[in-house]
């Protein structure tokens, strides 16, 4: 069934597990997405940014959205594990409006570029036109960068969150759910160094506020896939990502909402690279995208077991 996702974060808060929210920017990426839940027997939360929407669409945000729940609705509506559908990144009112209205299970308002104040604004009026309508709410204190090399440069220092903030900001939002910036960044190439993220405001996070709260920037870049892709022809040198092991930690820690999209893509691509380059004479998409489709799923099923939400749909 088609769920609003405060419902499926609530649940992974108190059981203490996560549910990786994976993005979508066509038709294939859902098909992998929804294979791997019914596989794994797990809830499933589907985002899509302002770009993918706008990608979707061809420009018409409203068209991107709403094709966007259409195809979710139409797979949730006839299968017995949740699925809700999260709007990403949302920063223009335009798309989160959009989103709203085509029936989006919640919407993330991204001030973090503000400052507190401002960001505490924003996000109020989002929370009161979107909870008058049953969507909930996702928003983001601090601002995603990688920690360098293990030194916590003062720069880095003032982008990761503020626990003190994070009380007041939950309690006079309204917020349904928190990213805490806590020392990722989107994309593969996530750290020079080792990697290190902050356990301790992560801890203090959520000890303060109890809601449910997400990662970004969470992909793993898992070093064989990369291989395989730069086997034929690739150039992803320098490629790294959150290791496995933090992953667990961050959900041991109060983390509910994984985000993921460099991950899936990284599948994707490997995938499509191996199989053309096998396949000299295909040219049906049905045939070519199976293989990336494939390695998309196993990718996916891997990470709810990680993450803990395998067989709690
Ligand atoms: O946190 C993440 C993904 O993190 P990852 O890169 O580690 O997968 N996300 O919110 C996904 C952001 C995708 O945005 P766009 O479609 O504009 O490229
Ligand atoms: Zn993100």
């Amino acid at each position: 069934p088609y769920v609003n996702t405060k419902d499926i974060l609530e649940k992974a808060s108190e059981g203490f597990y996560a549910v990786p929210a994976l993005n979508i920017n066509n038709l294939e990426f859902l098909q992998a997405i929804i294979e791997a839940g019914l596989e794994e027997s797990a809830p499933v939360i589907i985002e899509t940014s302002e770009g993918a929407i706008k990608y979707a669409g061809n420009g018409n945000i409203m068209r991107g959205a709403k094709l966007f729940v259409d195809m979710v609705r139409e797979y949730a509506d006839t299968i017995d594990i949740p699925v809700a559908l999260h709007l990403d990144h949302g920063k223009h009112f335009e798309y989160i409006i959009a989103a709203i209205k085509a029936g989006y299970s919640s919407v993330m308002i991204d001030a973090s570029e503000h400052n507190f104040e401002e960001n505490l604004s924003i996000t109020k009026k989002v929370v009161e036109i979107a909870h008058s309508v049953n969507v909930s709410v996702e928003a983001e204190l601090g601002r995603l960068v990688g920690i360098e090399d293990n030194v916590v440069v003062a720069a880095h220092e003032a982008a990761l969150v503020d626990p003190d903030e994070a009380v007041e900001f939950v309690e006079k939002t309204g917020v349904d759910f928190l990213a805490p910036a806590i020392g990722t960044s989107h994309g593969a190439f996530k750290f020079k160094g080792e990697a290190r993220l902050d356990f301790d405001r992560l801890k203090k996070v959520k000890e303060r506020t109890g809601i449910p709260l997400v990662l970004h920037g969470a992909s793993s870049v898992p070093q064989d896939i990369v291989e395989l892709a730069e086997k034929f022809g690739a150039d992803f040198k320098g490629a790294k990502g959150v290791p496995s092991e933090i992953l667990k930690e961050t959900v041991k820690y109060g983390i509910n909402k994984v985000n993921t999209d460099t991950d899936l893509r990284m599948a994707f691509i490997a995938g499509l690279r191996e199989f053309l380059a096998g396949n000299p004479t295909e040219f049906d998409p049905r045939k070519y995208f199976k293989v990336p489709k494939e390695y998309v799923k196993g990718l996916i099923k891997e990470r709810m077991r990680l993450l803990g939400c395998s067989n709690k749909a």
